[in-house]
């Protein structure tokens, strides 16, 4: 069966021509803002791909606001305000997190009078403790690794217009969940939810966290070039670890550097690309679109399903 049966697929011109970005004028503030997310971001692919992207989006949130009236006037009720939910999945290190703020800050661009919020699922994990207790720290980020119960009733509580959410977070540098910096998710127009299990299934409750999503993403790329973004991303954790002991990298900074990239390339192929051969992989066909990068991170394709 041809997996791609339910998508239609786009070159970066052809996907550029459906919302010829001349419309939206950047500003060199919005530029700078992009650009302090990563000093590579392609200007280029902002233009071509991202902006069509939250154009999109932005006709999907119309629809779901325009169908939140109907629904409230068909129960005979006034229009409650209920969040709209962005999920972004795809493997460790392919890029979600930047994708997620340069979303945020176009979506921001775009609706200047909503409220846009960003979390990653990541405060999710448990902590490192726990991961240890339950002999199963090679696996982080495997499903297990999750509280999803948890992760659940947070998406419900979010959707079902609690004012105040709290979101655990985690911190790469410190290599754990950080119980005690809460993020708090205050009512948004619009939640983007970014992280490696948003389109999984769950293994044993009988709700879905991707019930909860209005619209969905996969970034997808090929395993040996999301290898060479982990390391690189290592090699920056290594390079910040660098004069901060409290910093969980901070041994590895001291020592050998080839010796810690070894470690780096080991973990990749022991906990990550199995995870997600096993794991992300097979939550792509789930996703309403998926965008896929080639070397040096550019979009090259995007696929948009059907219906
Ligand atoms: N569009 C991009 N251009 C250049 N580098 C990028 C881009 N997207 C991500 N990166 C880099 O790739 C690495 C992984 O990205 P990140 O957003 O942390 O991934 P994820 O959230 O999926 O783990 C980071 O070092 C990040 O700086
Ligand atoms: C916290 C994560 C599960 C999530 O990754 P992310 O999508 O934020 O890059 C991952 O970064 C991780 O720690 N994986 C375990 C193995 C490793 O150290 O790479």
């Amino acid at each position: 069966m041809d997996e791609w049966m339910n998508y239609e697929q786009f070159d970066r011109q052809t996907w550029h021509s459906f919302f010829p970005t001349d419309t939206v004028r950047l500003t060199q503030g919005n530029l700078d803002e992009i650009k302090s997310l990563n000093d590579r971001i392609s200007i280029e692919d902002v233009q071509d791909v991202y902006l069509p992207l939250v154009k999109l989006i932005q006709l999907r949130y119309q629809n779901f606001l325009e169908w939140q009236m109907q629904k409230a006037n068909f129960l005979q009720r006034s229009t409650m305000r209920v969040p709209y939910i962005i999920g972004i999945a795809g493997s460790v290190a392919v890029g979600k997190s930047t994708i997620a703020r340069l979303i945020s800050i176009l979506l921001n661009k775009m609706l200047p009078d909503k409220r846009v919020e960003l979390m990653t699922t990541d405060g999710f994990l448990y902590p490192n403790a726990e991961l240890e207790r339950r002999n199963i720290m090679d696996r982080k980020g495997f499903p297990e690794s999750y509280d999803m119960e948890k992760l659940l009733k947070f998406l419900n509580d979010v959707k079902a217009g609690e004012p105040i959410v709290k979101a655990p977070t985690y911190s790469h540098q410190v290599y754990d969940v950080q119980l005690d910096k809460p993020l708090t998710i205050d009512h948004p127009d619009i939640l983007i939810v970014e992280g490696i299990n948003t389109l999984q299934l769950p293994s044993n409750q009988q709700l879905y966290i991707s019930d909860y999503f209005d619209w969905s993403l996969y970034v997808d790329a090929n395993p040996d070039l999301i290898e060479h973004w982990y390391l690189q991303r290592f090699g920056m954790l290594l390079d910040t670890a660098f004069t901060d002991p409290s910093n969980y990298y901070y041994p590895y900074s001291q020592g050998d550097r080839k010796e810690a990239f070894k470690m780096a390339k080991d973990v990749w192929q022991r906990v990550d690309l199995p995870n997600l051969r096993e794991f992300i992989l097979p939550t792509k066909l789930r996703a309403d679109v998926i965008l896929h990068k080639t070397t040096g991170h550019l979009v090259d394709h995007l696929y948009l399903r059907r219906g």
